[in-house]
Parts: C-alpha cells; structure tokens; sequence
C-alpha cells in the first residue's frame, strides 16, 4: 500500500476518533456494526477495504484480516463489480443508493443474493474519504420465493410437484402449436383438465373443447359419435347427425381412453389424422377436419402395440408430444394444495367457511393410496365437507376408505391385538396396496396378489373394503 493510501486507510478510522467522546461513541458505533446481522464494510478511495463487520465476514466467508486493504471487487465478486459498481457510482455522484438487488460470489463459490445500500464516507472537515456499503442476505428470502413459486398453476391446473415441472416447462409450447398429443395417466390423475388447459391457451381458444371417452361406446356407435350421421344413412336416422368432429370444427377434440378402441376404428382414425378428411355415415363426400386432436389413455399404448391390440403406425401418429401426469400417490407433496384448492371450491358451491382440515386428518390424506386420483380426493374433500360441522376438516369427517388406509403405504402398522387381528390387518394392507397399484381394478388386484377373484371378493367384503371405481364413487363389496 503506497504511504499515501495508508494515510488515507488509517485516516477514515482516525478521523472518526479526534477526541475522547468522539471514540467512546466510535467504538458504539463499531460495537452496533458488530451486532448487526446486515453486513458492512468500508473502503477508502481506492476501493481497498478499510473495514469489515461481522457479519459480512460470515456471508462472504472470508476472514477480516485477510479481506483489510484488498479491492473490494477481489473480496466480494458481485455481478456488479464489472462496469456497475454501485460504490463507485456513489462516489462520483455524491449520492447513496438504496436496497439495489445484486449477488455476490462467496469464498465458497457460492451465489449469494443480497440487497445493498451505500453511502459516502467523510472525514470531520467533510472531505470524501472513501464509502460504506451495507448488504442484507436475501438467501431465506429467495428460498422462500422459490418455494411459493414452485406452486404452478394454469388455470385450474395446479402442481406443487417437481414431477410436475417438465409438463408445465412444456405446457405453453405445446398450447401454441396444433401437434397431436398424447396424455397418459391414470384414471382420475387430470387428464382431461391438461387437455382443457391445452386447449385454452392456444390459439383455438374461442373455438369449442369437445371430449369423447372412446371406451364407453361399441364399436358402431363410436363410428357414429365421432363422425356423425347423414339422414336415411340408417333406420331410425331421421336428420343429419354432426359427429365430434365436426362438433370440434376450429377447436379441440378429446379423444379419451383411445386405447380402447378397435382394430377396425383404429384404421378409420388413422386415416382422419392422415387426411384430415372423413365420411359421416352415409356421406357421399369427405368432410375436411380442422380439429386439434388430443388423445388420452390410461394405459401404456407402447405395451399395446408390442402385444399387436394397437396399430403402431396410429401409435405414431398420436404419440407427436407425450405427457405423462405421474398418479397422485407419486406427487403426494401435491395433496395439501389440492386439498386446499377443493376447500375454496366446495366453501363457494356449498356456502361454507371451512377454513382447512387438521393436521392429522392432513396426515391421513397424505398417507392415502389414492387409486382413484385427484378425482377421488376431490370427492373425498366435498364428503368431508358435507359431514364437517366445525370450521375445520377432522379425522372423524374423512371416509372410512381414508381412515383405513394409511398403513398401506409405509405408515407404521397398529399394533394388532390378536393373531386374528394382524392377519387382517395384513391383508387389508396387501389388498389396498394392490388396488393403489391396479387403478382400483379388482380382477388385476386379485390376479396381482395371486387370488381367485372369488376369493379376493369375499376377502373384501370380509374385511369391509371399499373400492374406487374410476369415476370416484365407491363399491363396497
Ligand atoms: N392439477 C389439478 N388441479 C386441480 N384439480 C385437478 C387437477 N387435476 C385434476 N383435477 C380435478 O380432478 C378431477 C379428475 O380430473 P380429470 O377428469 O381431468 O381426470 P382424468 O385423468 O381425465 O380421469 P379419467 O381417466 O377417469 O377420465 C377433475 O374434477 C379435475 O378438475
């Protein structure tokens, strides 16, 4: 340090200490600046640190000693040191800057976020000895942030999930262009809310959403359904007939469970996604479509095609973008939001102030299988709510399915009173825990577990089980 530098170090600390008042109240003042939690340092004209607090030591880990008398932008590496330096803009201008949002590299390489503040330092006679600056880390701040934003959220569609971040990374692309999708998931895990998502963030917004569960109708019905009908093409076709498609004409058209469908409709498909022209029954000319299609199915399409029950070449034409929404037992970090989500919903339909539910009815939802999905603890929570009479969803005022469920995924087993008792207790656990993992599908439960359906069906009823069925009412067996 050149003599002249060290006059002017030296003199920012000794001319805040002229006489015996002055240094009892500069030491004050250094025993605030250590108690601090902000940090603060000082440099003199040269931006060589003359002073360094506590705290700053701890966000920037650096030691003091090691820190006195280097360029501040060696210690502290802030983003702004190149070219924006905050410190030196005070300095020339004369003027302190406020609460600037910035980082700073650590000793660890770390990024830190702070917030600085500077001002300019002077001695007794007035003269600009060198400037202060103090920041704030922002870290707890911005982890918090970064939590409420890992709530997403378009429209209805919501996740607090990270298995959830690559279809909402997606979402907004996909929206935009026309290209098939293919949502898979289980029944019930928001297949067509992704679809409606889809649809109304795109460009055919304002034109009509129309879904079709294909696996609900025979064969000559869905032919009839999606491609509508002309007038005499059959008895009892008294008028023309529009199909889905035409019903989809310059919006979206849902075609759910398309495994589902035949060999024979599956060639019909193929060629409308080829052509984008079918025939309603009867026609003598091909209609044109504009649809945008969405496919959705519950099942893996690819295993239908290895075992030839789909056409590969339709497989390829719907599988253009593929999302896959993971069941809600594997984003159970999603259950607290929707839960939530269900409360303001049913407080609005029902007229009610529910204000939540209690932790250990929360702990109990958390702990549910969830065959049925979102669906299911939708309708779980608008149960609840009918049976709740305080302001808050207890354990009592969940279904039984919920209240007996827990110890099928992981939740510590009760202790069993008798022999009897924990023979039940685990079979209840295997059966539940097979129904989680087969949708609910009672014929695949028993087949899982080894099991006569017969014998399945009688262990249910024994025990008292009630299963999900996919549109999320309940058979008690
Ligand atoms: N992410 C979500 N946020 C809020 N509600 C959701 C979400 N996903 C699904 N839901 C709700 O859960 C219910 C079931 O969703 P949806 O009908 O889309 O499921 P699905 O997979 O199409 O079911 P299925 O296979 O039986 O047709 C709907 O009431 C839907 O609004």
């Amino acid at each position: 340090m050149s003599a002249e530098k060290a006059k002017r170090t030296k003199g920012a600390v000794a001319a805040a200490a002229p006489s015996r008042d002055d240094a009892r109240s500069a030491m004050a003042d250094r025993a605030i600046l250590e108690s601090i939690s902000d940090g603060v340092f000082t440099v003199d004209r040269d931006f060589r640190i003359t002073y360094l607090n506590r705290s700053a030591e701890d966000i920037i880990q650096v030691r003091r000693e090691d820190a006195m008398g280097r360029m501040c932008c060696e210690v502290f590496r802030s983003n702004l040191c190149e070219g924006a330096c905050a410190l030196r803009q005070t300095l020339e201008q004369g003027r302190p800057i406020i609460d600037l949002s910035c980082f700073i590299v650590n000793n660890a390489g770390q990024r830190v976020p702070v917030s600085i503040s500077t001002a300019v330092l002077r001695d007794a006679s007035g003269t600009v000895i060198g400037g202060a600056e103090t920041f704030r880390n922002l870290s707890d701040i911005e982890q918090l942030r970064e939590e409420i934003s890992a709530t997403r959220k378009i429209g209805d569609f919501g996740s607090h999930s990270p298995s959830m971040r690559t279809i909402f990374s997606q979402l907004t692309a996909i929206a935009e262009t026309c290209s098939t999708v293919l949502i898979r998931g289980e029944t019930g895990s928001g297949k067509e809310l992704l679809a409606r998502t889809i649809h109304a963030n795109g460009p055919r917004r304002d034109g009509p959403f129309v879904a079709i569960n294909c696996g609900a109708f025979p064969e000559t019905l869905l032919e009839s359904e999606l491609f509508g009908y002309k007038k005499g093409a059959f008895t009892g076709a008294d008028r023309d007939k529009p199909g889905r498609f035409a019903l989809a004409e310059g919006g979206t058209l849902l075609l759910d469970e398309i495994g589902e469908i035949s060999p024979a409709m599956q060639v019909r498909l193929l060629r409308v996604l080829q052509e984008r022209s079918y025939e309603p029954l009867g026609a003598v000319k091909s209609v044109r479509s504009n649809a945008r299609i969405i496919a959705a199915t519950h099942r893996r399409l690819e295993d239908l095609v290895a075992s030839g029950a789909f056409r590969q070449d339709l497989f390829y034409r719907i599988n253009v973008v593929q999302l896959a929404l993971p069941p809600l037992r594997e984003r159970r970090e999603d259950i607290p939001f929707l839960v939530e989500q269900f409360i303001r919903r049913f407080n609005l339909v029902m007229k009610r102030q529910v204000a939540g539910v209690s932790r250990s009815a929360l702990r109990m939802l958390s702990d549910c299988p969830w065959p049925g999905n979102i669906r299911q603890l939708e309708n779980c929570i608008e149960r609840s709510m009918v049976f709740c009479r305080g302001n808050m969803i207890e354990v009592d005022d969940l279904p039984d399915e919920v209240r007996t469920s827990g110890n099928a995924v992981g939740s510590p087993a009760l202790p069993a009173a008798s022999m009897q008792e924990a023979v039940s207790l685990s079979e209840r656990q295997a059966i539940q825990a097979a129904l989680a993992q087969c949708g609910g599908n009672r014929r695949l439960a028993a087949e899982k577990l080894g099991l006569h359906p017969t014998t399945f069906y009688r262990k249910l009823k024994r025990l008292g089980l009630r299963v999900d069925l996919p549109d999320g009412r309940h058979k008690r067996d």
